[in-house]
């Protein structure tokens, strides 16, 4: 009953990804790849209000995990959650250059994991490194700007040319790995649409589109049905709770580091943010078995 119900929901969220992706994708297509500062702000804010929010459930996930019964282990688990953040920002800092190259490809194994693929461990990477490298492709220039606003401009050409021989490898390689593994159609398609996205829209329009139809929306309805013995008002309080505490101190970094560029800012404290956030978000999964749930307990089912 519940399974059927949970792929009732994702089979819709499933089809909106698709749609919107394919959407976007073409609708950009002549469009100049450098969005302007005002539909940057917009795009940034719907990461951070429908993206965001995903993360934030990553305390009921260490509350059923671990068992935070006491204030005492609630202490202990929210200090360690942002000492790793901060250390991972004092990193970037000291330095930045091979900890972004670290950030994209533990992005790309988190990313791996949207989509039901398990015991095709390679078709699962290829997707998760699709996500980071197509934009390289066709809008090399406009990626190797924004990389640039986060790390110096002669290594942000050196990944972007990186990129782009991942991706003439990854591409014949996807259409190769559907064949071989014998993937459903709904696993093609949304490969498929989501790769077209980032190979066709501008690069921040398409991280956008990804993150919160895709990983976000994916991860929230999954998280709604493994988070099963929470009461509704629990899960509105931890959906809104960090996620408030996570842009108040956004904002206050914003607000100290104040540049002329109002753009650079926007870039540097979001993508900074988000990995920082990564790497114990991605453990606290690690820790649930969420991942492991969420493709063994749906095995036949295509999600
Ligand atoms: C719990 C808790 C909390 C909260 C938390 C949260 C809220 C989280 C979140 C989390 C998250 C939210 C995560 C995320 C992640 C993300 C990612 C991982 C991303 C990535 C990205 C990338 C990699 C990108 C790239 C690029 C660029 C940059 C440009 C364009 C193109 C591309 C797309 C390629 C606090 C701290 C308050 C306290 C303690 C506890
Ligand atoms: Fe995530």
């Amino acid at each position: 009953m519940v399974d059927r119900l949970m792929r009732r929901i994702l089979l819709f969220q499933s089809n909106l990804a698709i749609v919107i992706s394919l959407l976007v994708a073409l609708l950009t297509l002549g469009m100049d790849s450098h969005l302007n500062s005002a539909m940057l702000l917009v795009a940034l804010s719907l990461v951070v209000l429908l993206g965001v929010p995903h993360g934030s459930l990553d305390v009921l996930f260490a509350r059923q995990t671990y068992q935070l019964v006491h204030v005492k282990k609630w202490i202990k688990f929210l200090g360690l959650y942002m000492v790793s953040s901060l250390l991972i920002i004092a990193l970037w800092n000291l330095v930045p250059g091979p900890f972004f190259v670290i950030f994209l490809m533990l992005s790309a194994i988190h990313f791996s994991d949207d989509i039901n693929l398990s015991g095709h461990q390679l078709l699962k990477l290829s997707y998760g490194f699709a996500i980071i490298s197509l934009p390289s492709l066709i809008n090399g220039e406009e990626l190797t700007n924004l990389y640039g606003m986060i790390v110096d401009a002669e290594l942000a050409q050196q990944i972007v040319l990186i990129s782009k021989y991942v991706s003439l490898l990854l591409l014949p390689l996807l259409l190769m790995l559907f064949y071989i593994n014998k993937v459903n159609l709904r696993n093609q398609l949304e490969i498929s649409s989501i790769s077209i996205l980032f190979l066709l829209a501008t690069p921040i329009l398409a991280f956008t589109i990804y993150f919160c139809f895709m990983h976000s929306a994916r991860h929230l309805v999954r998280s709604h049905f493994f988070l099963d013995s929470f009461k509704r008002q629990h899960f509105i309080y931890a959906l809104i709770v960090p996620t408030i505490a996570v842009i108040m101190m956004g904002v206050s970094v914003w607000y100290w580091k104040l540049s002329p560029s109002f753009e650079k800012d926007l870039i540097q404290i979001i993508f900074v943010g988000l990995a920082a956030l990564t790497v114990p978000h991605a453990w606290v999964l690690n820790k649930a078995k969420f991942s492991e749930w969420a493709t063994s307990n749906y095995k036949k089912s295509i999600f």
